[in-house]
């Protein structure tokens, strides 16, 4: 807003001081149009004039303007032909509010008065010309005459205001509380018909909200029940009030109800309270309590305003003649209304903060010793003193017994019971080598797979044309895989030999599911390197995902492989290719730092099942002396025998729904450490905890389980919402670690720099970037080759720091692998 489109206060005053000052020295245009209209005014009053000084003409004319009309009219009834004197005004009557007019100067309503209430300072004030004055009424034309000549602070002293304390409304609540004026014996009268008349009114409504209620209450009380409280208030006022909630009496505002004891309490919102929590349904009969006067100090005289009535209805009879100072809703007098139905918590609440105790409570510190008991349970639930609660909280989640631990020793176990070694391997490979056809044909010359599966198997692929992936079906069991003609996930499956107990981890060849390889690969203790013996097939192999596979084995820390020379039917079991790849792949795998005593070659045919678990009959691979696939495998030890002892950990591969209810099932491998039955463990990155029900090894139920087996386990006490495929189970006494930061010794397998990057940790996947490279390290000694490099060359080792967008359980001596753009780039270990 502009400056001159407002004005204020100091502004007016300004602007009159300033015409004040031009009084006395007019300019030359105010003297030329005084001048003028000097003349023009005495030539309107003709002769006339003569009754009228100079100065009045020209007080009129200042006054209004140079108007002369309005300065000839002025002087015409004011000098020359002045009105009747008026007679002296009647007092008017102080109530009525029309008499009140508003006084701009003061900024405040005054009330005509007598001389005595005359403004002090109204006499020292000059007189100033006449001016109109705003007049708060409403029938102007009279009003406006009448006060028409009236200055400023000049009024006459018949006219003279005086100020008034403003009267108090009347209303206990939202009135004052001032002393109401005196009745007369009329006006008592009419206001007794009224509060009769009201009385009658708000009993209809309140009986009317009552049966309202009633119909919605979910009280279990009889109806009968009901009525006999409604119907009864003495009854209601014989209890006593000690321990009605107090809330509700600091309402009345007397300070005199919170000092000394407390006194017998008439409300019957405070007797429902009683009933509520106590409920004798006889209750002794006593004599009605005496109301202490004192006390009870009236706050106010009158009764509510309409409007206080209008918004909080009326209070009940008895309370109003007791305390007028209160008013409570219409519908607390009903008998469905309890005033302290929020002071516990709602059965949601108690079921809610049951299970949030559930999933927070305290885990076992030690095996065997600090499982919750059922008498711990107990003792907590009676420390809760609201029976309602009490009933509600025993079905709390928590309350279900956790599962007994035998507090075994597993490692001492484990050496006891001679059991066969548990051995993971991962079968990798380019895409169609025959990974799933060899597995395939090893569960079926093994007897795991019956021979009419595969016929089965054989009579529904001709259909689609693919009879020769019949045997690749026993593993590929999804309809996708099947229809394609290619593994997508990993296929998990088992079989025995009399010494081991062998898991099968069959990765797809496909370089699309590469993240699928990496999870297979995190499980295993050693590999399966399959080679398509064909011509070409080989080569191209080796530029493609025999190559990355290899290179994620080692990165991923597998360090037997079994070469499986496949496809040597297709090449007339020709000793030259097969040497031919054996050397340039042992070449390979030795440059990468696998050790040769842990490769193993061995010619095979899927297919046929040549130098599977049997050697092969066909004369033209006589050449081949070594041992078959089976005793390769049975040769392989497993690695992770020495991380029994440390603390659980185990990859959540996969969730099961559980047909048990409050289980989860998980499956997996246990990467270190061991567990057992009642264990208190915790998943990761959630950090829930959670109680081990019971283990499955190989598809058989255990009391506990080692590093190094694939097991399935059921887990009570956990909302399976907490549980991700990717996150750790692990101890909750020594539990991994969670972050978004660290860095890691990476091997550059393409170009490294800051960029974003999917970090791949088993089933684990989580967006990140390379935050900085900090230096370039040597091959072989790890020493410090160059700080702060921008770039790292493929087949170069860098130390390297990612930042995660997601905090997830990693910890120390863990391998990752980092992969851009469908490219795997980087592998190494967390540091
Ligand atoms: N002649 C011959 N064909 C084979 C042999 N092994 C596998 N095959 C064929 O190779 C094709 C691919 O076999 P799969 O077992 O599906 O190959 P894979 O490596 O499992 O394929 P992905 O898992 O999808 O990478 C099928 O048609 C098989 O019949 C073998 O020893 N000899």
């Amino acid at each position: 807003m502009a400056p001159a489109d407002y004005y204020d206060d100091d502004d007016l005053y300004d602007e009159e001081a300033d015409e004040g000052e031009q009084e006395d020295e007019l300019s030359p245009e105010d003297k030329a149009a005084m001048e003028k209209g000097t003349a023009d005014v005495k030539k309107s009053l003709g002769a006339n004039a003569t009754k009228v000084t100079v100065k009045q003409i020209q007080d009129a004319l200042w006054h209004y303007y140079y108007d002369v009309d309005k300065s000839v009219a002025y002087l015409s009834k004011t000098f020359i032909a002045p009105p009747p004197p008026k007679p002296t005004p009647k007092k008017a009557p102080e109530s009525k509010l029309h008499e009140f007019s508003f006084s701009s100067s003061l900024g405040l309503f005054v009330r005509s008065s007598g001389a005595a209430n005359r403004l002090p300072w109204s006499d020292s004030l000059p007189d100033p010309p006449p001016c109109s004055t705003f007049s708060y009424r409403s029938n102007a034309n009279p009003v406006q005459d009448e006060f028409s000549d009236m200055p400023w602070l000049n009024t006459p002293e018949s006219r003279q205001a005086m100020l008034i304390a403003p009267s108090k409304p009347r209303g206990g609540l939202l009135g004052g509380a001032g002393d109401a004026p005196k009745m007369s014996k009329l006006q008592a009268l009419a206001a007794a018909r009224k509060k009769k008349n009201d009385d009658k009114k708000e009993q209809a409504k309140s009986s009317q909200a009552e049966s309202g209620l009633k119909r919605l209450s979910i009280a279990d009380a009889s109806p009968k029940e009901n009525d006999e409280r409604a119907s009864s208030p003495a009854k209601r006022q014989r209890v006593p009030d000690a321990q009605a909630a107090p809330s509700l009496a600091t309402l009345d505002g007397g300070s005199s109800r919170s000092e000394g004891p407390q006194e017998p309490h008439p409300d019957p919102v405070h007797i429902e309270v009683v009933r509520a929590l106590q409920e004798p349904p006889e209750i002794e009969p006593s004599p009605p309590i005496q109301q202490d006067e004192e006390t009870v100090k009236p706050f106010a005289q009158s009764a509510p305003s309409a409007f206080a009535k209008t918004l909080f209805g009326s209070a009940p009879d008895d309370r109003q003649a007791n305390r007028p100072d209160f008013y409570a809703m219409p519908y607390t007098s009903s008998s469905s209304f309890l005033a302290a139905a929020f002071s516990e918590p709602s059965p949601d609440d108690v079921v809610l903060a049951a299970q949030a105790k559930a999933g927070k409570k305290t885990v076992a510190p030690a095996k065997g010793t600090s499982t919750p008991t059922k008498k711990d349970k107990k003792a907590d639930v009676a420390s809760k003193d609201v029976d309602v609660s009490n009933g509600i909280s025993n079905l709390k989640v928590s309350d279900v017994p956790p599962p007994k631990s035998k507090g075994l020793d597993v490692a001492k176990e484990y050496e006891k019971s001679n059991s066969k070694k548990s051995i993971s391997f991962v079968v990798v490979g380019h895409v169609d080598a025959g990974k799933s056809t060899l597995m395939g044909r090893l569960l079926l010359e093994l007897k795991y797979v019956q021979e009419r599966t595969v016929d089965k198997y054989r009579r529904q692929a001709e259909k689609s044309g693919k009879q020769s992936f019949a045997l690749a079906w026993v593993m590929d069991q999804r309809t996708e895989e099947r229809e394609r003609g290619v593994t997508i996930d990993i296929a998990t499956n088992h079989f025995e030999t009399p010494n081991t107990k062998f898991t099968i981890l069959d990765a797809p060849g496909h370089r699309d599911f590469v993240p699928n390889m990496i999870a297979g690969a995190s499980q295993a203790d050693f590999a399966i390197l399959v080679i398509d013996a064909n011509t070409g097939a080989y080569e191209k192999g080796l530029k493609g995902q025999t190559r990355e596979h290899v290179l994620l084995l080692r990165s991923l820390g597998v360090q037997r492989i079994i070469v499986a020379v496949n496809k040597l039917d297709m090449v007339g079991w020709s000793k030259a290719r097969f040497d031919e790849i054996s050397d340039q792949i042992s070449g390979f795998l030795t440059g990468l730092g696998f050790q040769s005593k842990l490769i193993s070659f061995v010619p095979i045919s899927g297919l046929n099942g040549d130098n599977i678990a049997n050697k092969t009959e066909d004369a033209s691979a006589a050449w081949y002396e070594g041992p078959t696939l089976i005793k390769a495998l049975e040769d392989s030890e497993p690695s992770s025998a020495l991380a029994i002892t440390k603390p659980f950990r185990m990859s959540i591969s996969e969730m099961f729904r559980s047909q048990q209810q409050g289980t989860t099932t998980l499956a997996g491998r246990i990467d270190a450490g061991n567990v057992q039955i009642g264990d208190a463990v915790i998943v990761q990155p959630s950090g829930e905890p959670a109680y081990i029900k019971s283990i499955m090894v190989d598809s058989e139920a255990q009391e506990w389980a080692v590093a190094g087996q694939s097991v399935t386990i059921a887990l009570t006490d956990i909302d399976p919402i907490h549980i991700r495929v990717g996150d750790i189970l692990c101890s909750a006494v020594n539990p991994i670690s969670v972050g978004d930061t660290f860095t890691m010794k990476a091997m550059a397998f393409e170009h490294l720099m800051p960029m974003p990057v999917d970090l791949h940790r088993g089933r684990l996947h989580a967006a990140g970037q390379i935050a900085s490279i900090p230096a370039t390290l040597d091959k072989a000694t790890g020493e410090i080759v160059k700080k702060k490099p921008k770039i790292v060359q493929p087949g170069g080792v860098a130390r390297v720091m990612i930042k995660l967008g997601a905090k997830v359980p990693l910890e120390k001596g863990q391998r990752v692998v980092l992969r851009s753009g469908g490219e795997t780039i980087a592998a190494g270990l967390l540091e």
